[in-house]
């Protein structure tokens, strides 16, 4: 362990039954959009239950360069002052996105749409990451890259188109950042923008603009598609916004609870769009005792509190057209499945190779470091459980991955040995409370070497 840098390596150790009732943080999709349209309307947009994590908080800074007035007013109280649609005005400096690929990808489909330009950047994680999926359909609508590194990646200069064009896109990837890039930059240009996408993927900016006063419809398109339009120059009114507790987040005490024997949490408020809800359809086909209660609305989506208990999994196949409904939840899911009886096989997972990290890479060696057979087929990756507690004891490189640094420290709350992660800093992209959270539970983590 001594190659691993002090400042933030974290260790879980084999902890006793969880216990407790808990609300994951605001969702991590709707507090980046809700900061965007605040900032393309006019007037006065409140925001409850804001993510108050570093994603979202660069969110906020591009949004006041961009022109807007953003203040928190309280624990995750929020209030914007927008510009409204073409009022935005060029930053003075370049956009930091830091680790975040949505602000960065969505920000980058509203500056196209004006008659601005302004510079993106981010961490190291960031500025490896494909931006070519966003450039493309944005060029297409009469943006402009100024400069950018290697393949269109960051940092990179956008000018956005005098008079943009609306267009009609088939995304070649599924990607909500794709989809909602476009819609964005659409908002400022004449007449109709659309996009098809051929699996569906989280919706939550088509819901979000007609809850601001836009024009939005949306069509099945084949088995798993949609054809989603958008007209354009609407003015958008504010909306008071209640942001929902994020299922990608909920899932990290979620997957403690199934493992750790004994267990027994409640998570409340968690949202249930059914865009997201991929991960619990698959951990209830492995036999994990999850009940839904409360159903009820919040925010303009369905939430739910979910009643957790510990008890045996059995391993499954993952169906590839899943991916886009749970495609943040790999990486723990693959967790539960080395705690399963049998082979589980997610299938399709192409898109894991770019996100903050390569997860499917990043995944499979911690997994094998800590005594778990898997193995990667193609874009599927394989875990064999054995019904038993993993090793554990060996450190896990994050490479700058806020879902592996949770995944691997939930891993070593049940494992025979302790887990350690070599970043936990990365952790507050997402989840800043994440430590506290799971210790109240009852969770045994700690930061430092063990
Ligand atoms: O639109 C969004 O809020 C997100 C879309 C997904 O990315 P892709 O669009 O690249 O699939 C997801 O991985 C990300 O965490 C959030
Ligand atoms: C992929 C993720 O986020 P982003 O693309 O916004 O960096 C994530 O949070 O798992």
């Amino acid at each position: 362990m001594s190659s691993l840098s002090a400042a933030s390596i974290a260790h879980s150790s084999r902890s006793a039954s969880l216990a407790g009732r808990v609300r994951a943080p605001g969702d991590k999709s709707i507090s980046h959009r809700s900061l965007i349209l605040g900032l393309l309307s006019v007037g006065e947009t409140r925001i409850d239950g804001l993510l108050e994590g570093e994603d979202v908080l660069a969110t906020a800074r591009a949004c006041r360069e961009l022109g807007a007035e953003v203040d928190r007013v309280g624990e995750g109280e929020w209030r914007v002052r927008g510009v409204g649609v073409g009022g935005l005005k060029s930053p003075g400096k370049a956009l930091d996105f830091g680790n975040a690929g949505t602000g960065s990808r969505l920000m980058m489909g509203v500056v196209a749409g004006h008659p601005i330009e302004a510079t993106f950047d981010g961490d190291a994680s960031l500025r490896s990451r494909p931006m070519r999926r966003i450039l493309d359909p944005l060029e297409q609508m009469g943006a402009t890259v100024v400069f950018s590194a290697e393949g269109g990646r960051l940092p990179l200069r956008l000018k956005g188109a005098d008079r943009p064009l609306p267009i009609v896109y088939e995304s070649p990837v599924p990607s909500a950042q794709v989809k909602s890039a476009v819609l964005f930059a659409g908002l400022n240009a004449p007449g109709e923008t659309t996009v098809i996408e051929r699996e569906a993927t989280r919706d939550h900016t088509e819901r979000m603009l007609r809850a601001f006063g836009a024009q939005v419809t949306v069509e099945r398109r084949g088995p798993h598609g949609r054809l989603i339009r958008l007209v354009g120059q609407p003015e958008l009114t504010p909306a008071a916004i209640s942001v929902p507790a994020d299922p990608s987040s909920a899932a990290f005490p979620l997957v403690a609870a199934l493992i750790v024997p004994g267990s027994e949490v409640a998570l409340d408020g968690v949202m249930t769009n059914p865009l997201r809800t991929g991960l619990l359809t698959t951990l209830q086909e492995m036999g994990a005792d999850i009940a839904l209660t409360n159903v009820r609305e919040e925010g303009g989506e369905e939430v739910c509190d979910l009643v957790v208990r510990a008890g045996s999994l059995t391993g499954v196949d993952v169906p590839p057209e899943r991916a886009p409904t749970m495609i943040d939840e790999y990486p723990i899911l693959a967790i539960a499945a080395s705690f399963a009886v049998g082979e589980t096989r997610m299938r399709g997972l192409h898109e894991l190779r770019v996100k903050e990290s390569d997860r499917l890479a990043a995944v499979h060696a911690g997994l094998l470091g800590n005594g778990v057979e898997a193995r990667i087929e193609g874009d599927d990756l394989i875990v064999v459980g054995c019904g038993a507690v993993p090793g554990g004891g060996a450190p896990v490189t994050t490479h700058l991955d806020h879902r592996i640094a949770m995944s691997f420290l939930v891993m070593g709350l049940a494992s025979e040995r302790p887990v350690a992660v070599d970043d936990s800093a990365t952790i507050a992209t997402s989840f800043p409370s994440f430590v506290p959270l799971m210790r109240s539970l009852g969770a045994l983590i700690d930061f430092g070497e063990e």
